[in-house]
């Protein structure tokens, strides 16, 4: 049986001029139908390059990803990205920020109507309906995110990709989008790649957690497998013993095993 998503023996090296930087070595991860994996590692280690490289931003140097069995080489809407900070189009309102992303992926395939039902049941996911008409300007940081997730799922992605979605947020709206993200992903059961910073986070909501070693050359130093049942509830986990084990091995990882060491 072939791997959902399989990213084999990759390497990515960045040119300019006669300087190559190897920011990623051999990087071999499989990811199965559904599952939630984060990404965790130290600052510049190369893990939106990894996530980038998925989305067919930019090309592998070396080794191949494969989708459902077939070479991602180029972006596509079966791979959606959101971004640390959101990527709305400033002059169009919630609802048109949706339905663009609808239009372009469903426009031969649904009607007028089907299309305005599925960005409101998008928006209605993350309970943005209530501000359909509003431009990202006169919304909150945390609810952008969330208009940027509804985009992304309406596009019924294969795979989710989020590259840090909620970094650039306070710890309360922080902590009610996990629980959002949560819920959906049980709902959804979309396939999910998360970029983070936050051992928390990630035990929070990893099915497995991939640690990256620090870069130059960067690769996957570990995989930890977060076997707590869900639904998850913060208040309940705080002294689980498997979520404790967890936090305890991720920041080993990062603390002992692979301290940060800034370039000089
Ligand atoms: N287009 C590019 N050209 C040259 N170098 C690049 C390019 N994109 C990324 N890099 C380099 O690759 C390395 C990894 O960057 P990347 O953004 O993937 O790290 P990261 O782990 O996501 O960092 P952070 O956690 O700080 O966001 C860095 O040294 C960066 O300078």
């Amino acid at each position: 049986m072939h791997a959902y998503l399989k990213v084999d023996h990759v390497d990515k090296a960045f040119t300019r001029g006669t300087a190559t930087t190897q920011v990623l070595r051999d990087v071999t991860l499989t990811i199965e139908r559904g599952e939630f994996v984060s990404i965790i590692g130290h600052s510049g280690c190369g893990k939106s390059t990894l996530l980038n490289l998925i989305a067919g931003l930019t090309p592998v140097s070396a080794g191949a990803i494969l989708l459902e069995n077939k070479e991602v080489n180029a972006p596509g809407p079966d791979r959606a990205v959101v971004f640390q900070n959101h990527s709305l189009l400033p002059w169009l309102s919630v609802y048109d920020n949706v339905r663009l992303a609808v239009d372009k992926v469903f426009g031969a395939g649904k009607t007028r109507a089907e299309r305005r039902d599925w960005v409101m049941h998008n928006l209605d996911l993350v309970q943005m309906v209530h501000a359909k008409d509003k431009r990202p300007s006169e919304i909150s940081g945390g609810m952008k995110q969330r208009v940027g997730l509804a985009r992304a799922l309406s596009m019924e992605p294969k795979i989710l990709l989020l590259d840090e979605p909620f970094g650039a947020l306070d710890a309360l709206t922080r902590a009610h989008l996990q629980d959002q993200v949560m819920e959906i992903h049980a709902r959804l059961g979309a396939t999910t790649i998360m970029i983070t910073h936050d051992v928390d986070e990630a035990a929070l909501l990893s099915d497995r957690i991939v640690m990256m070693t620090n870069g130059p050359s960067a690769t996957i130093g570990d995989i930890l497998g977060v076997p707590l049942p869900r639904p998850r509830r913060r208040l309940e986990l705080a002294a689980n013993p498997t979520y404790l084990r967890t936090r305890e091995a991720v920041l080993k990882f990062l603390y002992e095993r692979h301290r940060f060491v800034e370039a000089a």
